[in-house]
């Protein structure tokens, strides 16, 4: 009889991932974030001749900024807002009542000046703006946070609350592309010696309703998104695990940020799905990392 084991359940049964009840909510076992660390300390070493300024946001950003970046344009299906109890100790006796009534007590929430932050470089646009015009060799970022997305699912990799490395580059399209291009390489050679069977391709964001499959093609078409891939879940589906995207001047004229020349900045950022990496060892070497091959032990634990 066929096995009807998913990964999620060798994940939880091996107490790597711990369930929560929420179908992309999980919690994380002290192996899953050792490796999770080591990870992202090679990632670290790929990128510190650039040296990139690091800096971390917490898991949510402003509410207005998350306005102005367009995000509920594009992608509202995914977006996740905080709603806070506003009221009056009359109103948490009702509130209460509603609760116990089993009934939707969510409904009296106020919207926050807060939402959950869907990717790592989205609190950084503005931060950056203030700061000025552009200096001539533009800005380059190191970013790590919690995003959310609302996108439920069974498949281990697709999370509501992963986490995301993230180079941002901002500058002159040169600059911005030269360093896209340099990731694209070294990227790969970032997970072929973790011993990963990669591939790369252009790829799409998930842009809402029909006007968002005309901005999908236009994203393909100019070659502006591209993904390395690595089966987790299925062989025929694989997964994106980093991506290298280029906005254009869509973030510098969304936030005003000038370059050294006066003219609108372009910006690229390269994104590591940490989780998705862990999954993707855990996946081809097994869950016993004793027993990964030498050359992946010694890419992590030198
Ligand atoms: N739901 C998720 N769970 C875990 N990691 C994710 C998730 N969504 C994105 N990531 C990771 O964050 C990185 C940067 O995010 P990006 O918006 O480019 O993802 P994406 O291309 O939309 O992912 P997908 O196409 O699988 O939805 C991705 O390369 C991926 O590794
Ligand atoms: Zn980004």
């Amino acid at each position: 009889m066929p096995s009807t084991t998913t990964f999620l359940d060798e994940l939880f049964d091996k107490g790597l991932l711990i369930d929560t009840g929420v179908d992309g909510l999980y919690g994380r076992s002290g192996l899953f974030e050792e490796i999770g660390d080591r990870f992202q300390a090679l990632v670290t070493r790929y990128g510190a001749e650039d040296e990139p300024e690091v800096v971390r946001f917490p898991p949510a950003m402003s509410r207005q900024v998350f306005e102005k970046s367009g995000y509920m344009k594009s992608f509202p299906q995914l977006a996740g807002t905080v709603h806070c109890f506003c009221g009056s100790p009359a109103d948490h006796v009702s509130l209460l009542q509603t609760i116990e009534a089993k009934g939707d007590w969510t409904e009296g929430q106020k919207a926050s000046e807060i939402v959950l932050t869907p990717a790592a470089c989205y609190p950084l646009y503005p931060t950056a703006a203030k700061r000025g015009q552009l200096p001539a060799d533009g800005l380059l970022f190191d970013l790590m946070s919690y995003c959310f997305r609302h996108e439920p699912s069974k498949d281990p990799a697709r999370q509501q609350m992963f986490r995301m490395r993230e180079f941002v580059r901002m500058g002159t399209p040169d600059q911005v592309t030269e360093f896209r291009a340099k990731w694209l390489e070294r990227g790969q050679a970032l997970i072929g010696e973790l011993g990963l069977p990669l591939k790369l391709d252009v790829a799409n964001d998930p842009f809402f309703g029909r006007t968002g499959k005309m901005l999908a093609v236009n994203q393909r078409d100019q070659r502006l998104k591209f993904e390395l891939l690595i089966a987790i879940e299925s062989e025929e589906n694989p997964t994106a695990c980093l991506s290298f995207n280029y906005h254009q001047d869509h973030f510098g004229k969304t936030f005003e940020l000038e370059s050294s020349d006066g003219e609108v900045a372009h910006t690229a950022c390269v994104g590591f799905g940490h989780e998705r990496v862990i999954l993707a060892l855990l996946k081809h070497h097994g869950t016993d990392v004793k027993t990964w091959p030498q050359s992946v032990r010694k890419a992590l634990w030198g």
